[in-house]
């Protein structure tokens, strides 16, 4: 008998094409669309980041401004999303909360069921639009402050941290924001991508197969993970008054006391990558930019002690996730918010492989070799 190959997790197996993202470990490259992503993340709005996803193109000025009245437009939330959230218990994980929010969002939809390309477009549109205000609303209501209604004369990453915080934010801030959402938008099959198409492949709707990504998307081996980078900081102590090079000694001792109790430190290694992740460097220029604009060094002094200890004992390179948990918390989001601000960003490539796998469909629905009883008689 031949023993089956298994390939577990699926690594290193390609399932299918897509010209949504290129992500290239040998050359520690991502493409969306055919351009570099440090490329966009320092020229071009996540407004038109997000219709190159979509249409496979940068817009027009035209057709960005078009995008961007009706974007400004549908960013309010409707009153039963509003009141799905309040329902929602204070201390439960604000994952729970996007995900029970896109599903109601799904179930207000007049093309609720409709598939066509147009219909998933706009839906796509309207899910980038009203998501910042559920994270918005979310954070403020945890603290038991009042919302803060969108503003129209505000861009996409000015108006989330206004809606968030109640003031606008500096341009600094805003830039940084807006490099980690570029950043977090789109990379090909992961796990929350995977499931999102997955769902697609049954013919179900977009706000299913968004709702079911969110699942995905929430645990630590994932998205999960920047929230627990933050856990990781608090846990070692986030001391202002602290010079960088304390902090870095302390964090150093930190991760050679966790690598030896064989504990796995989030923010670190990737499936494909596994000589650093290609968007690592610009995340880090913007939490740098973030340390200096909050003068916070000791941050830094924690970020280099961790990084240094694990590639001295393992050489394994921080993933997105570990410059971007540092940067939202100075920024001031609450630590659970932070995965939460990655859905808002992944609703592009999510929506965008939504599209691609319903243009070309087929069934996701592999094998499994069966290792439990015998048959066997009752
Ligand atoms: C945006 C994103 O989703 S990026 C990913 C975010 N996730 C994290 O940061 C979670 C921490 N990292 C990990 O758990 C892993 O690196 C993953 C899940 C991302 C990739 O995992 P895989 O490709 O399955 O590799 P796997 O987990 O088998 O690791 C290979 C080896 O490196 C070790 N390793 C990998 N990552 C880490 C880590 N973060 N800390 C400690 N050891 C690690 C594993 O223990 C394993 O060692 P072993 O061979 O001695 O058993
Ligand atoms: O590609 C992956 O497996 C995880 C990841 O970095 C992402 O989704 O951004």
């Amino acid at each position: 008998m031949t023993e089956t190959e298994i390939k577990k997790g699926l690594a290193g197996v390609v399932v299918d094409y897509t010209a949504v993202s290129k992500v290239n470990p040998d050359t520690n490259s991502l493409l969306y669309r055919g351009y570099p992503v440090q490329d966009l993340a320092a020229a071009k709005s996540f407004e038109e980041v997000a219709l190159l996803l979509w249409t496979g193109e940068l817009p027009t000025a035209g057709e960005l401004a078009e995008f961007v009245k009706a974007e400004r437009a549908g960013r309010a939330l409707a009153p039963n999303v509003k009141a799905a959230i309040d329902l929602l218990p204070t201390n439960c994980h604000p994952m729970d909360v996007g995900r029970t929010a896109v599903s109601v969002i799904g179930a207000n939809h007049a093309l609720a069921e409709e598939s066509s390309p147009a219909a998933e477009l706009s839906k796509a549109k309207e899910l980038f639009a009203a998501f910042p205000a559920v994270v918005a609303y979310d954070q403020r209501r945890r603290r038991g402050l009042e919302v803060v209604e969108p503003r129209e004369d505000l861009d996409y990453s000015q108006n989330f941290l206004w809606m968030t915080f109640g003031e606008e934010a500096a341009p600094e801030v805003v830039d940084a924001f807006r490099v980690s959402m570029v950043l977090y938008a789109e990379h090909s099959f992961n796990a929350s991508t995977f499931t999102a198409r997955v769902i697609t492949s049954t013919l179900s709707d977009l706000h299913s197969a968004v709702t079911g990504a969110i699942g995905a998307l929430k645990g630590p081996l994932h998205g999960g993970a920047n929230e627990a980078v933050m856990h990781t900081f608090h846990e070692i102590g986030i001391d202002k008054n602290e010079s960088r090079e304390d902090a870095a000694a302390r964090a150093k001792t930190w991760m050679e006391e966790a690598l030896a109790a064989k504990k796995k430190v989030m923010g670190f290694g990737h499936r494909v990558y596994k000589h650093g992740d290609s968007r690592v460097p610009t995340m880090k220029a913007a939490l740098d930019k973030m340390i200096e604009h909050y003068g916070r060094g000791e941050m830094l002094g924690l970020y280099d002690g961790l990084e240094a200890a694990m590639d001295e004992a393992k050489a394994i390179k921080p993933n997105l996730d570990y410059p971007a948990g540092p940067t939202y918390h100075l920024m001031g989001f609450d630590t659970e918010m932070f995965t939460p601000i990655f859905i808002a960003a992944r609703i592009t490539g999510w929506t965008a492989h939504i599209m691609e796998q319903r243009a070309s469909n087929a069934l996701i629905r592999p094998l499994s070799a069966y290792n439990g009883p015998e048959q066997r008689a009752l």
